[in-house]
């Protein structure tokens, strides 16, 4: 019998603070899989239009660059990277105005059609398989996952984590930022943020990282199992 071990697609979706980038990167390294962060790529994208003085509050001027920006991401869960027309932006794409801005210009269909096909190409081509995070990866992006998950947690939680990352910020101010994002990011037109009908559902609200880890792993292990 061969050891080689199957390829894997994994989607792991839900709001902000959820734990979806901590958890993707640790299961990817666990697992020996590529990861993804389509977070970053939205935020990659977004601060672009910024740095080229593209109103984001207009969706046609949007639109109208969306095919401009070269964005690479580099799929190596232990050191995982962002660049833009070759400049690594992964400083500068986690700044409250990248963040404020992030949704309007992730709700623009040319934006979605361009930075999904990215996505898509990157999954096909990863070699042993590959965790995928984001908001619609079950939903649209990559449909036909082997598992999908989708993080859940109050938005006490969440904030409190969010504002535990930054020395000095309101819990409060933050809660209410996030749930604004979660609001706009689930009420778009195009591949909304929402739960595949086919994901497993898991609340991270009460269990440390470390659980959350364990669980996914567990999951990938199980739906390998069945398929061997
Ligand atoms: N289950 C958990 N318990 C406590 N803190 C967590 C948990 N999951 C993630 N975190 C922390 O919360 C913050 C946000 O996690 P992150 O993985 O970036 O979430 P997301 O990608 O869903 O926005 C990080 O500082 C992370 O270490
Ligand atoms: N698959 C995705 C991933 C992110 N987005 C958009 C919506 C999100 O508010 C932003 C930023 O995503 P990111 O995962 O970096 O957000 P947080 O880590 O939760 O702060 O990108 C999206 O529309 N679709």
């Amino acid at each position: 019998m061969s050891d080689t071990v199957e390829s894997v697609i994994v989607a792991i979706d839900g709001p902000s603070g959820t734990g979806k980038s901590s958890t993707s990167k640790a299961v990817a390294a666990k697992l020996g899989l590529s990861y993804l962060d389509t977070g970053a790529q939205y935020r990659a994208i977004t601060w672009w239009m910024i740095d080229n003085g593209v109103d984001v509050g207009d969706p046609a001027a949007v639109a109208d660059a969306a095919g401009k920006p070269v964005i690479v991401s580099g799929t190596d869960p232990s050191h995982p990277t962002i660049t833009v027309d070759g400049v690594d932006v992964s400083g500068p794409i986690r700044t409250q105005e990248v963040t404020s801005k992030v949704s309007a210009v992730s709700a623009v269909p040319e934006i979605r059609a361009r930075i999904t096909d990215l996505q898509r190409s990157i999954a096909a081509t990863a070699p042993h398989g590959i965790v995928v995070e984001g908001r619609d990866i079950g939903t649209t992006v990559l449909p036909d996952a082997d598992l999908k998950i989708f993080l859940t947690a109050s938005p006490e939680a969440r904030a409190a984590r969010r504002a535990g990352e930054i020395k000095g910020a309101d819990v409060a101010a933050t809660r209410e930022a996030l749930v604004r994002r979660d609001a706009a990011d689930s009420s778009r037109k195009t591949s909304p943020l929402a739960k595949a009908d086919d994901a497993v559902e898991v609340d991270t609200t009460d269990l440390t990282l470390q659980q959350v880890i364990e669980c996914v792993v567990t999951f990938v292990e199980e739906k390998r199992a069945a398929t061997r």
